[in-house]
């Protein structure tokens, strides 16, 4: 059976920092099993607009409900249930294995003094099982290439069993090769039902992984909708201020 309420909404959403609005008038809606591409240049906010719905910073103005509820109301542990974040790489000079950092994923619904049990490590390694990648589990991802990061840090998100993950620019800095394969896990995350929104500077990729797209740059909101409503010669052109032209 379909679920029918969305997993995450934006309404009339205003973003931005210590209170001043970025962009205004963001309308948005993820549902399960669908991919929603943000596309912008650099400084349009996507970051921000990241973080507003993972409730890192407040919104300026409007609604953000995850799975039905406002966001307002949810403590950090409840929002980490709804929507997992696979940052854009990760940095750490510590040798921790693949299984630890998927871990940290299983175990975001733990209590503070709580150790990861049993269940956690199963899940752990069903994610990177899911991703292709349990035969890492042991190895230290330090040494890990930076496609294999990539995968990690999803199946850290994967791990954390959210309806929704939000991934900001998961292949920038990646090969060609090692985009193909992470988006390759994306569209296996949204077979799964996970709803993903993932910010992206790659038109085609959007176009490729996506079933909807958020255009937004700093004037505002140019589109938003399926993707090739969205994703017009128009309004790319409009969007990065350079002659687009779509084939
Ligand atoms: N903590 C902050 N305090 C104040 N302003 C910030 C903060 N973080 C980002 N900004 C500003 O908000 C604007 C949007 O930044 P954001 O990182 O959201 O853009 P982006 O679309 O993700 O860019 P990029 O594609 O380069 O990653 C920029 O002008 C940036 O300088």
């Amino acid at each position: 059976m379909e679920r029918m309420t969305p997993l995450v909404v934006a309404r009339d959403l205003a973003i931005g920092h210590r209170g001043k609005a970025l962009i205004s008038g963001v309308d948005l809606r993820l549902d399960a099993g669908r991919v929603l591409c943000l596309l912008g240049p650099n400084g349009a906010g996507k970051t921000t607009l990241f973080r507003t719905l993972l409730g890192l910073i407040p919104p300026v103005a409007g609604q953000i409900t995850l799975d039905g509820q406002p966001l307002a109301q949810l403590t950090r542990t409840r929002i980490a249930r709804h929507l997992a974040h696979v940052p854009q790489a990760l940095t750490t000079p510590f040798a921790f294995t693949a299984l630890d950092i998927v871990l940290m994923g299983a175990a975001a619904g733990l209590g503070h003094f709580d150790r990861p049990g049993k269940a956690e490590v199963q899940r752990a390694m069903a994610a990177l099982d899911m991703l292709g990648i349990a035969d890492l589990a042991q190895s230290e991802v330090t040494r890990l290439s930076g496609g294999q990061r990539q995968l990690v840090l999803i199946a850290r998100a994967l791990a954390q069993d959210a309806s929704a993950i939000v991934m900001d620019e998961p292949t920038a800095s990646l090969d060609f090769a090692n985009r193909i394969r992470v988006g390759k896990a994306i569209k296996r995350l949204a077979s799964a039902g996970i709803g993903v929104i993932l910010s992206s500077h790659d038109p085609d990729q959007a176009a490729a992984l996506g079933d909807s797209a958020l255009l937004m740059n700093r004037q505002g909101v140019i589109a938003c909708g399926p993707i090739d409503e969205a994703m017009t010669a128009e309004n790319l052109t409009a969007l990065y201020g350079i002659t687009v032209r779509r084939e």
